[in-house]
């Protein structure tokens, strides 16, 4: 998929930017705070309806307005063309797919974006919640039925940690069919992880081949959040106590986790920084290709910064691959990256909050 039109209002620093992009590279270009992320951050949101920065969202609006918009005009490799938009109108967020009001989730469905960004090393070196939020969009993206499972299990959750906090006496009436719930949507997640890491399993293992030759053969663990023993209504069941103690359920799929590790690199801590971000580039290299194999179309792919995330052979690598897939990619840097000389690209030259296109 590819976008095409690109229209942001109220962005940070983005008043009010229209651009057109190229169905290839598209370079973002000019000095720090200049508003490149922010262009990425747009593109993003459409497809993930949050940003890939940490913080509130009302931090994206602008300062002093509380309107926010994003269109964008998004072509499928079946040539469909979608009018996408996504604003926040004083109080909500909104979500349009032409024209047409709709949950934020069809949004997300239509479009597709990874995005590698300093902050992405963070899949491997930080907490599991991003792996698990990794796992699960690439399960939605190959199964949207997935959603529905995740939907029910956050539901059985929330009311079995309110009664953790609330419930006196604790009886096993008010706990047992939310902990019914919870197992039984928990196996459904649990098994569609799976599968989906199996998957995954290949398109990993040649894209650190790529990426990573050094490190030798990968491991890629999960474990699912509870004993494999016994069935997680029973578990939680026993658990009961413990949990009324904390405040809160301390098993299930929400303390899901996965982990990749190398034969030269056993541990986590073997790896240096710049092994941590290419192995996670690898990983949503990896995802990005598989979403391509189930769905007929790359997603688009973001790239923030990346010279000073990578070095020069690493950055033509990628680079490659992305061209060679026929992948839309978008681009930043404070200025035009060694790996791209040569190579055809729109390279728009960006300045406190404007752009303007150079090439
Ligand atoms: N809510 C906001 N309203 C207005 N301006 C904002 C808001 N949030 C951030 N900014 C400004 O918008 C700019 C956003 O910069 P952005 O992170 O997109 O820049 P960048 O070109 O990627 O910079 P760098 O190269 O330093 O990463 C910064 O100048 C920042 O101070």
């Amino acid at each position: 998929m590819r976008l095409e039109q690109l229209r942001m209002r109220g962005l940070r620093c983005l008043t009010d930017v229209g651009i057109t992009l190229d169905p290839a590279i598209n370079v973002f270009v000019g000095a720090n705070g200049a508003g490149k992320t922010s262009v990425l951050e747009a593109v993003f949101l459409l497809s993930h309806a949050r940003s890939f920065r940490s913080g509130a969202k009302e931090a994206l609006l602008q300062r002093g307005t509380s309107q926010l918009s994003i269109f964008a005009e998004l072509c499928h490799a079946d040539q469909r063309v979608c009018r996408l938009g996504l604003g926040r109108d004083g109080v909500r967020w909104e979500a349009r797919v032409d024209g047409e009001n709709v949950a934020i989730g069809q949004l997300v469905r239509e479009c597709a974006v990874v995005c590698f960004e300093p902050g992405s090393h963070a899949l491997i070196a930080g907490a599991a919640e991003e792996r698990r939020r990794y796992l699960d969009w690439g399960v939605f993206h190959v199964e949207h039925e997935f959603l529905t499972a995740w939907r029910r299990y956050q539901r059985a959750l929330k009311q079995r940690n309110s009664l953790l906090r609330s419930a006196s006496p604790p009886t096993d009436e008010l706990f047992a069919p939310w902990e019914a719930e919870l197992a039984q949507s928990a196996h459904q997640i649990d098994l569609q992880r799976r599968a989906y890491l199996d998957l995954l399993r290949p398109r990993l293992l040649s894209s650190i081949a790529g990426l990573l030759p050094e490190l030798g053969a990968l491991d890629l663990r999960y474990r699912r959040g509870w004993s494999d023993e016994l069935d997680l209504a029973q578990q939680l069941r026993e658990q009961r106590g413990r949990d009324l103690a904390r405040g809160h359920t301390t098993l299930g799929v929400h303390r899901a986790d996965w982990s990749v590790t190398f034969e030269y690199a056993p541990l986590r801590e073997h790896l240096s920084r710049g092994q941590e971000k290419l192995t996670a580039l690898a990983c949503m290299l990896a995802q990005a290709e598989l979403y391509a194999e189930h769905r007929g179309e790359w997603p688009i792919v973001c790239l923030d910064d990346l010279a000073s995330e990578l070095d020069q052979a690493h950055q033509a690598a990628v680079v490659a691959q992305l061209t060679a897939a026929h992948a839309q990619v978008l681009l930043t840097g404070t200025e035009l990256p060694a790996a791209l000389q040569g190579l055809p690209a729109r390279v728009f030259h960006v300045e406190q909050g404007q752009l303007a296109r150079l090439l």
